[in-house]
């Protein structure tokens, strides 16, 4: 065990109630708990801790679905040709966006991230490419937009799926033409500016609905990356964990944090339908509700907890039930332990296979 684990008592006895998570065994309330009693309950529950990597431009991933991204992005960098990532939310669109812009000639330029599902319709227009002042009613002075401030840098448009064909239009001619205009505005502007876009909605489909332009697809496609889903590269959730944590301990200074056995196997368990970015809120859940240095499972946050049971669940059969149940002279209890789910759970799936498993 890294003598860090011992650092919250700086070398001195705290007091406290402390319980060991596996055993029950409880230190006397009040007494000293030394740093033998905390490493005695706390070193055969916790993850191992290899050290974490270094993120890549802010990613962090070592399977080799997320490496061929980083090859991907490497190779798109170096050039002005427009980028589009498709992939599912929080599956880190934008932070693939920054990072063909820093690898990039235009990094020392500006990088302007527009949401174009946040802004109200009707103002889309002067947002993109600003506005002359009066050219409407609160107009009250002249404003630059997106496509002029990223000048020189890159301007990444995420959720374009989500302009209306009005707008498509505009940002279209655009893209042709190279120059636009301010709303309310004459003179034409001609800026160089690289464009990033990114989706989660499936563009394909959206063009078959007719909401979504043919033309502006291929202007903006010239180079796709497609972000896999956290689900495709589920040996990075524990080290995408331990970074989060990681990085909050630092923050706020509460260092070390760790995560159970139990807590990560939860996490490896998950789902994850809102990707990384679903994880990264539930780690920081499971740092504050801990309030400590140990996040265990019951610290995650009941989407995660609720999900793994069901899987667990389903994961049940009638064989490995059977098994077990053999296996612990059919007692119940036991028998769940086994494998590992709760008692009511084996209970619920003996009630609904018992006549299959012949009891
Ligand atoms: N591989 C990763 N390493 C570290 N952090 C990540 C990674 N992927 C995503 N994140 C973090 O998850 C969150 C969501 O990422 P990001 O905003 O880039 O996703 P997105 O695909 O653009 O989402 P949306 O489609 O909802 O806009 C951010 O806080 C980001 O820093």
């Amino acid at each position: 065990m890294p003598s860090k684990a011992i650092a919250p008592f700086n070398g001195k006895p705290a007091t406290a109630v402390m319980v060991d998570l596996a055993s029950g065994q409880q230190a006397l309330a009040g007494s000293p708990i030394t740093p033998a009693f905390f490493l005695h309950c706390h070193r055969p529950a916790l993850s191992d801790d290899p050290p974490l990597p270094v993120p890549w431009h802010g990613i962090v991933g070592e399977d080799s679905k997320i490496k061929a991204i980083f090859q991907q992005i490497r190779h798109a960098a170096p050039y002005d040709y427009p980028v589009h990532l498709s992939g599912a939310t929080g599956t880190g669109k934008e932070l693939a966006a920054r990072a063909i812009h820093d690898l990039s000639g235009r990094k020392s330029g500006p990088f302007v991230p527009v949401n174009c599902g946040a802004i109200p319709e009707e103002l889309v227009e002067s947002e993109l490419f600003g506005h002359m002042k009066g050219a409407f009613s609160d107009a009250h002075r002249q404003r630059k937009g997106c496509f002029e401030r990223a000048h020189r840098g890159t301007l990444f448009l995420d959720e374009v799926a989500d302009l209306s064909l009005y707008n498509q239009v505009r940002l279209l001619r655009v893209l042709q033409r190279g120059v636009f205009e301010r709303v309310g505005g004459e003179r034409s502007l001609r800026v160089d500016v690289r464009v990033i876009s990114a989706t989660n909605r499936p563009l394909k489909q959206e063009m078959a609905d007719g909401t979504f332009r043919e033309d502006l697809f291929y202007r903006l496609n010239v180079v796709p990356i497609h972000m896999p889903p956290l689900n495709a590269r589920r040996g990075d959730i524990t080290l995408l964990a331990r970074y989060f944590l990681d990085r909050a301990a630092r923050r706020y200074g509460r260092y070390p944090v760790r995560l159970t056995r139990p807590a990560l196997s939860l996490l490896q368990g998950h789902d994850w339908p809102g990707n990384v970015r679903e994880l990264q809120n539930a780690v920081h859940f499971g740092f504050v509700r801990a309030g400590g240095p140990i996040i265990d499972a019951g610290h995650l946050p009941p989407t995660v907890r609720q999900r793994a049971k069901k899987v667990r669940f389903r994961r049940l059969d009638p064989t490995s039930v059977s098994h077990a149940l053999a296996c612990c002279g059919g007692n119940k209890s036991r028998a769940a332990r086994y494998l590992g789910v709760g008692r009511a759970t084996l209970y619920r799936f003996l009630r609904l296979h018992q006549p299959f498993l012949g009891g």
